[in-house]
Protein backbone atom coordinates (compact mmCIF):
# COMPACT_ATOMS: atom_id res chain seq x y z
CA UNK A 1 0.00 0.00 0.00
CA UNK A 2 0.90 3.84 -0.19
CA UNK A 3 3.08 3.31 3.30
CA UNK A 4 4.94 0.74 1.90
CA UNK A 5 5.87 2.62 -1.19
CA UNK A 6 7.07 5.57 1.00
CA UNK A 7 9.27 3.10 2.87
CA UNK A 8 10.64 2.16 -0.79
CA UNK A 9 11.02 5.59 -1.78
CA UNK A 10 13.00 6.05 1.56
CA UNK A 11 15.18 2.97 0.98
CA UNK A 12 15.90 4.08 -2.87
CA UNK A 13 17.12 7.68 -1.44
CA UNK A 14 19.38 6.44 1.50
CA UNK A 15 21.12 3.59 -1.56
CA UNK A 16 21.70 6.73 -4.04
CA UNK A 17 23.46 8.55 -1.35
CA UNK A 18 25.54 5.78 -0.48
CA UNK A 19 26.44 4.49 -3.83
CA UNK A 20 27.14 8.26 -5.25
CA UNK A 21 29.39 8.88 -2.20
CA UNK A 22 31.42 5.93 -2.89
CA UNK A 23 31.78 7.25 -6.81
CA UNK A 24 32.58 10.22 -5.99
CA UNK A 25 35.75 8.26 -4.09
CA UNK A 26 38.93 8.28 -5.80
CA UNK A 27 40.04 5.11 -4.39
CA UNK A 28 36.65 3.20 -5.74
CA UNK A 29 37.59 4.71 -9.52
CA UNK A 30 38.06 1.22 -10.75
CA UNK A 31 34.71 -0.15 -9.69
CA UNK A 32 32.36 2.76 -11.46
CA UNK A 33 31.53 1.16 -14.75
CA UNK A 34 31.32 -2.09 -16.26
CA UNK A 35 34.85 -3.81 -16.78
CA UNK A 36 35.29 -3.34 -20.67
CA UNK A 37 35.43 -7.06 -21.55
CA UNK A 38 36.74 -5.78 -25.06
CA UNK A 39 39.45 -4.34 -23.03
CA UNK A 40 39.97 -7.14 -20.66
CA UNK A 41 38.37 -10.39 -22.39
CA UNK A 42 39.47 -13.07 -20.01
CA UNK A 43 37.70 -10.83 -17.16
CA UNK A 44 34.62 -13.10 -18.43
CA UNK A 45 35.85 -16.11 -18.04
CA UNK A 46 36.97 -15.51 -14.62
CA UNK A 47 34.15 -13.31 -12.91
CA UNK A 48 31.00 -14.84 -13.61
CA UNK A 49 28.51 -12.06 -11.95
CA UNK A 50 30.57 -8.76 -12.62
CA UNK A 51 28.94 -6.15 -10.67
CA UNK A 52 29.53 -2.02 -10.76
CA UNK A 53 28.92 1.16 -8.68
CA UNK A 54 26.85 2.30 -11.95
CA UNK A 55 24.66 -0.51 -12.43
CA UNK A 56 23.91 -1.03 -8.75
CA UNK A 57 22.34 2.95 -9.34
CA UNK A 58 21.06 1.82 -12.07
CA UNK A 59 18.90 -1.06 -10.15
CA UNK A 60 18.25 1.35 -7.46
CA UNK A 61 16.13 3.71 -10.19
CA UNK A 62 14.81 0.42 -11.68
CA UNK A 63 13.39 -0.29 -8.26
CA UNK A 64 15.42 -3.71 -7.73
CA UNK A 65 15.98 -3.32 -4.21
CA UNK A 66 13.38 -3.69 -1.93
CA UNK A 67 16.08 -4.38 1.42
CA UNK A 68 19.47 -3.13 2.15
CA UNK A 69 20.55 -6.66 2.33
CA UNK A 70 20.29 -7.30 -1.82
CA UNK A 71 22.08 -3.60 -2.35
CA UNK A 72 24.48 -4.99 0.11
CA UNK A 73 24.70 -8.43 -1.86
CA UNK A 74 25.63 -6.17 -5.38
CA UNK A 75 28.41 -4.39 -3.23
CA UNK A 76 30.21 -7.39 -1.64
CA UNK A 77 30.16 -8.71 -5.84
CA UNK A 78 32.22 -5.87 -6.88
CA UNK A 79 35.06 -6.26 -4.34
CA UNK A 80 34.82 -9.92 -4.15
CA UNK A 81 35.14 -9.68 -8.31
CA UNK A 82 38.19 -8.00 -7.47
CA UNK A 83 39.75 -9.96 -5.11
CA UNK A 84 39.32 -13.00 -7.46
CA UNK A 85 40.53 -11.23 -10.21
CA UNK A 86 43.70 -9.77 -9.05
CA UNK A 87 45.56 -12.67 -6.91
CA UNK A 88 48.61 -11.85 -7.69
CA UNK A 89 51.78 -10.45 -5.76
CA UNK A 90 52.48 -7.74 -8.54
CA UNK A 91 51.91 -4.08 -7.40
CA UNK A 92 48.97 -3.37 -9.65
CA UNK A 93 47.06 -6.58 -8.10
CA UNK A 94 47.70 -5.38 -4.73
CA UNK A 95 46.63 -1.65 -5.29
CA UNK A 96 43.19 -2.83 -6.38
CA UNK A 97 43.16 -5.69 -3.70
CA UNK A 98 43.56 -2.72 -1.09
CA UNK A 99 40.94 -0.91 -2.50
CA UNK A 100 38.84 -3.83 -2.77
CA UNK A 101 39.04 -4.20 1.03
CA UNK A 102 38.83 -0.31 1.80
CA UNK A 103 35.05 -0.72 -0.67
CA UNK A 104 34.30 -3.63 1.86
CA UNK A 105 35.01 -2.02 4.95
CA UNK A 106 33.68 1.15 3.90
CA UNK A 107 30.65 0.28 2.58
CA UNK A 108 29.48 -1.83 5.56
CA UNK A 109 30.64 0.83 8.15
CA UNK A 110 27.90 3.05 6.24
CA UNK A 111 25.61 0.32 6.81
CA UNK A 112 26.17 -0.44 9.96
CA UNK A 113 26.00 3.48 11.33
CA UNK A 114 23.57 5.01 8.85
CA UNK A 115 20.46 2.03 8.49
CA UNK A 116 18.32 2.33 11.14
CA UNK A 117 17.16 -1.64 11.88
CA UNK A 118 13.91 -0.43 12.72
CA UNK A 119 13.72 0.65 9.13
CA UNK A 120 15.44 -2.04 8.16
CA UNK A 121 13.22 -4.72 9.27
CA UNK A 122 10.28 -2.75 8.10
CA UNK A 123 11.87 -3.03 4.38
CA UNK A 124 12.46 -6.66 5.20
CA UNK A 125 8.74 -7.58 6.04
CA UNK A 126 7.58 -6.07 2.62
CA UNK A 127 10.21 -8.24 1.01
CA UNK A 128 9.02 -11.44 3.30
CA UNK A 129 5.66 -10.21 1.86
CA UNK A 130 6.17 -10.19 -1.75
C1 LIG B 1 38.26 -3.61 -11.73
C2 LIG B 1 39.30 -4.68 -11.79
O1 LIG B 1 39.13 -5.77 -11.21
C3 LIG B 1 40.55 -4.48 -12.48
N1 LIG B 1 41.51 -5.39 -12.26
C4 LIG B 1 42.63 -5.15 -12.92
N2 LIG B 1 43.73 -5.95 -12.81
C5 LIG B 1 44.88 -5.79 -13.52
O2 LIG B 1 45.07 -4.91 -14.34
C6 LIG B 1 45.98 -6.79 -13.21
C7 LIG B 1 45.49 -8.20 -13.40
N3 LIG B 1 46.59 -9.14 -13.09
C8 LIG B 1 47.74 -8.90 -13.89
C9 LIG B 1 48.21 -7.46 -13.76
N4 LIG B 1 47.12 -6.53 -14.06
S1 LIG B 1 42.54 -3.72 -13.85
C10 LIG B 1 40.93 -3.46 -13.35
C11 LIG B 1 40.22 -2.32 -13.84
C12 LIG B 1 40.72 -1.04 -13.56
C13 LIG B 1 40.06 0.07 -14.07
O3 LIG B 1 40.51 1.30 -13.78
C14 LIG B 1 38.92 -0.06 -14.84
C15 LIG B 1 38.42 -1.34 -15.10
O4 LIG B 1 37.32 -1.48 -15.83
C16 LIG B 1 39.07 -2.46 -14.59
Amino acid sequence: EEQEEDTLRELRLFLRSVTERLSRDRRFKAFTKPVDLEEVPDYITVIQHPMDLSTILSKIDLHKYVTAREFVYDMDLIWKNALEYNPDSDPADRQIRHRACALKDTVHAIIRDELDEDFNRICERIRDSR
